[in-house]
């Protein structure tokens, strides 16, 4: 178990708080959705609340990607959403950044700039070897505590997430302490238990259907999206060309030899889907799978209602769904049905847990609610969901295993 803001005296302590603000950004380098943040106010107003003195730590983007800018707008908005002035430092661990730490007062707040403007911040280091990097040893000395509210980067292990619980006393924020309570027990939650596996990452999908259904986790994995598509391939269906190419450009093709070593080891617990929906005479056209290949080069784009009726029917069963990733291209009309339905029908089971970046937002934009917890987490989510230990909470738990580095 981690020590949680419950553990720890506030006042008058000057704590680095790492978040996960990491959000999609507008061609003109502002916010696009700022969902993100608001899941951290809760952390971050009981900390200002109870006289903390508070240094914000997060990353955005990755280097060369078009959101790989500085935190300055994600200060701007922290200090709307909390209702008091947050000032934006352009350094993250220097002597500036040192100096406007320890100038601080009870009740402050500053956003310290993008850990991964530093290159140690896109690597991975064991906790050890975080707690020397610049980063750890410029920042930690002015320090007095270290929170982690950053549950969606928690299967990250760079020094902003292991290298500060090494030196400092460590304390999970709200957001991750109720990631936690609700993802770190999903070995206890009600069975039948139902994996929904879609969206585009492939790859990570059969990596968490392969450990779910190994390890008894998993009653039922229901395949839709692209997921569903190298499953049917990998069952022999011929898709056509489109879907096939596309398997093949988002490299993929390794993914339908895994696909269908899991349907011979497990195939009696892994449904696919019974029929596609493609764009024909530019509306929604549905096939069954006996039908397949489409004409032409029509695309299987979603589940369709076959499949959708096939899927409730075992839903209706189940005591707990987990879902990652969308059953078709819901940003188009024609092909929103399927994760419309899927989810609303998952909706309806008593324990229903939803992770996934597209995924959240698909639910927003499609008004589909009622779950029992949508985790700010992608990958990190699916990583505990297999029950699988992530880097960053284990740092935690570990507790500081280095002497504070000295402030000069
Ligand atoms: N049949 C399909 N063909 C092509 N793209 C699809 C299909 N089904 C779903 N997608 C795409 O999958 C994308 C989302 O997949 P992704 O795996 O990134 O989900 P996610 O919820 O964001 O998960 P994570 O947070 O782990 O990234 C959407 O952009 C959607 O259009
Ligand atoms: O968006 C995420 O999943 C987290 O912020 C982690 O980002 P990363 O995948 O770039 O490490």
């Amino acid at each position: 178990m981690t020590d949680t803001l419950d553990d720890l005296d506030v006042e008058g302590t000057t704590v680095g708080v790492r978040v996960d603000i990491n959000s999609p950004i507008d061609d003109d380098g502002s916010l696009a959705d700022d969902a993100r943040l608001r899941a951290h106010v809760d952390t971050l107003s009981e900390l200002l609340e109870r006289g903390g003195r508070v240094a914000v730590l997060a990353h955005q983007g990755r280097p060369g990607g078009d959101d790989f800018v500085s935190l300055e707008p994600h200060a701007e908005r922290l200090s709307t959403l909390l209702e008091r002035p947050v000032d934006y430092v352009d350094v993250t661990y220097s002597s500036g950044a040192r100096e406007a730490v320890r100038n601080l007062d009870d009740g402050d707040c500053i956003v310290l700039e993008n850990t991964r403007f530093y290159s140690e911040e896109y690597m991975e280091f064991d906790p050890d070897a975080a707690a020397r990097t610049h980063l750890v040893e410029g920042l930690a000395p002015v320090l007095d505590a270290y929170v982690n509210d950053a549950f969606a980067a928690a299967h990250r292990s760079q020094p902003s997430l292991v290298g500060f619980p090494s030196v400092l006393p460590g304390y999970a924020g709200r957001v991750m302490e109720s990631e936690l309570d609700v993802l770190g027990s999903i070995e206890e939650t009600p069975e039948p238990r139902v994996y929904v596996l879609g969206g585009a990452k492939v790859s990570d999908s059969i990596d968490v259907a392969w450990s779910v259904l190994e390890k008894g986790l998993a009653d039922h994995v229901l395949t839709a999206g692209v997921a569903g598509n190298v499953f049917l391939t990998a069952d022999g269906v011929d898709l056509g060309d489109a879907s096939t190419d596309f398997i093949y450009e988002q490299g993929y093709w390794d993914e339908i030899d895994r696909a269908a070593d899991l349907l011979d080891a497990y195939g009696e617990r892994v449904a696919l889907p019974r029929d596609v929906a493609v764009e024909r005479d530019g509306e929604r056209h549905e096939l069954g799978v006996n039908a397949l290949p489409p004409a032409d080069s029509e695309a299987a784009m979603d589940i369709g209602s076959s499949t959708l009726s096939y899927y409730e029917r075992i839903l209706e069963g189940a005591g707990t769904v987990i879902l990652n990733g969308p059953a078709g291209v819901f940003e188009e009309a024609a092909f929103e049905n399927g994760t419309r339905e899927l989810y609303n029908a998952a909706s309806d089971v008593d324990t229903s847990i939803v992770g996934g970046g597209d995924t959240a937002s698909a639910l927003r934009s499609l008004g589909v609610e009622g779950f029992s917890h949508v985790s700010t987490g992608g990958g990190a989510a699916l990583r505990m969901l297999t029950a699988e230990p992530l880097p960053a909470v284990t740092a935690l738990e570990d507790g500081p295993k280095h002497q504070q580095p000295a402030d000069d």
